[in-house]
């Protein structure tokens, strides 16, 4: 519980897993700096110490955390496995989650859309408004510039596990939905490699603290265009989450994402 707000009283009381992370950390400093918020539950894989004031329990009493404190929205940025799990004890317990974990496996994506059969559930590969901005100007630069070649690159910190990002994979998905002369995802080039119509370049960087950058270059003969996002901040994309979780806490069982929140078109997963 935060030293400074009483979650019994906010607006908005939410559980949030992966509490010991880089961004679980994050979402709870959010909270604790947003009026009407506040972490009711906070968990973690392994013993952590108070983020904030908040106690961080042991993520194996989940369920009956859940079940005893009846939070708003659970918000997880954790690993798949976890991720699912959590999502099936959210739907157990009738909890709504908001979750940008990424590194997703296609099965495990469809345990996420079982899960919101029962409760809401929203996911996003990135919470950061300009991303959203950015994919939204690729879809209509990749549809504007027929022909061209497309390559992507994206840039994390060197303790990022899944590699390209989903961000970077969700930018993908956008100009496959545009472009459906581009069907070969190429991950990186090696030797004899020559460009390939029908190609678009996937490149993925760890390096240092660098908190995530992602690049989409479109290349004619005569022309280039370059349309990139850096994130300055991990707390972009937590303050992003905090208004996936309130927009989501009173809606219906079902499959959403950020561009629902932003109304953006698009669930824009
Ligand atoms: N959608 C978005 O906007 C963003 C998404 N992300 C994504 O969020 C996720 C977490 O990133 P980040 O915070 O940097 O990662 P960290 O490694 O810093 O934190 C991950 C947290 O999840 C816990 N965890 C990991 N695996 C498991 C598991 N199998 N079971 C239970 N707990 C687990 C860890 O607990 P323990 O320490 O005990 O192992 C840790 O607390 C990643 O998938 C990342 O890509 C990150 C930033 C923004
Ligand atoms: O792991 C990270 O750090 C990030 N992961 C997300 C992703 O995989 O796209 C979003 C952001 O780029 C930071």
């Amino acid at each position: 519980m935060t030293d400074s707000v009483d979650p019994t009283a906010a607006d908005l009381r939410i559980a949030v897993t992966g509490a010991g992370g880089r961004m679980g950390r994050e979402v709870i400093e959010a909270a604790a700096d947003r009026e009407g918020v506040a972490v009711a539950v906070a968990v973690n894989r392994t013993e952590t110490d108070p983020v904030a004031g908040v106690a961080v329990e042991d993520a194996d009493r989940l369920d009956e955390l859940l079940a005893s404190v009846a939070p708003d929205v659970l918000v997880d940025f954790t690993g798949p496995d976890s991720a699912v799990a959590y999502a099936g004890a959210c739907a157990d317990a009738g909890v709504p989650l908001v979750t940008g974990t990424t590194g997703f496996a296609d099965a495990q994506i469809d345990a996420l859309r079982a899960a919101s059969d029962a409760v809401p559930v929203l996911k996003a590969s990135n919470f950061a408004r300009g991303v959203a901005a950015l994919r939204r100007a690729v879809r209509e630069a990749a549809a504007a510039l027929p022909g061209y070649d497309v390559e992507l690159t994206e840039t994390h910190h060197n303790a990022k596990r899944d590699a390209p990002s989903g961000t970077a994979k969700s930018i993908l998905d956008d100009v496959a939905g545009v472009r459906h002369d581009l069907d070969e995802r190429v991950h990186g080039r090696e030797g004899d490699a020559p460009r390939r119509s029908g190609e678009i370049g996937v490149h993925a960087r760890r390096a240092g603290d660098v908190t995530g950058e992602h690049e989409v270059l479109l290349a004619g003969n005569r022309e280039t265009l370059e349309l990139t996002h850096r994130a300055g901040d991990r707390g972009v994309f937590a303050e992003g989450a905090l208004d996936a979780a309130a927009w989501l806490a009173d809606r219906d069982p079902g499959w959403y994402g950020f561009g629902d929140v932003l109304d953006a078109g698009g669930t824009d997963e």
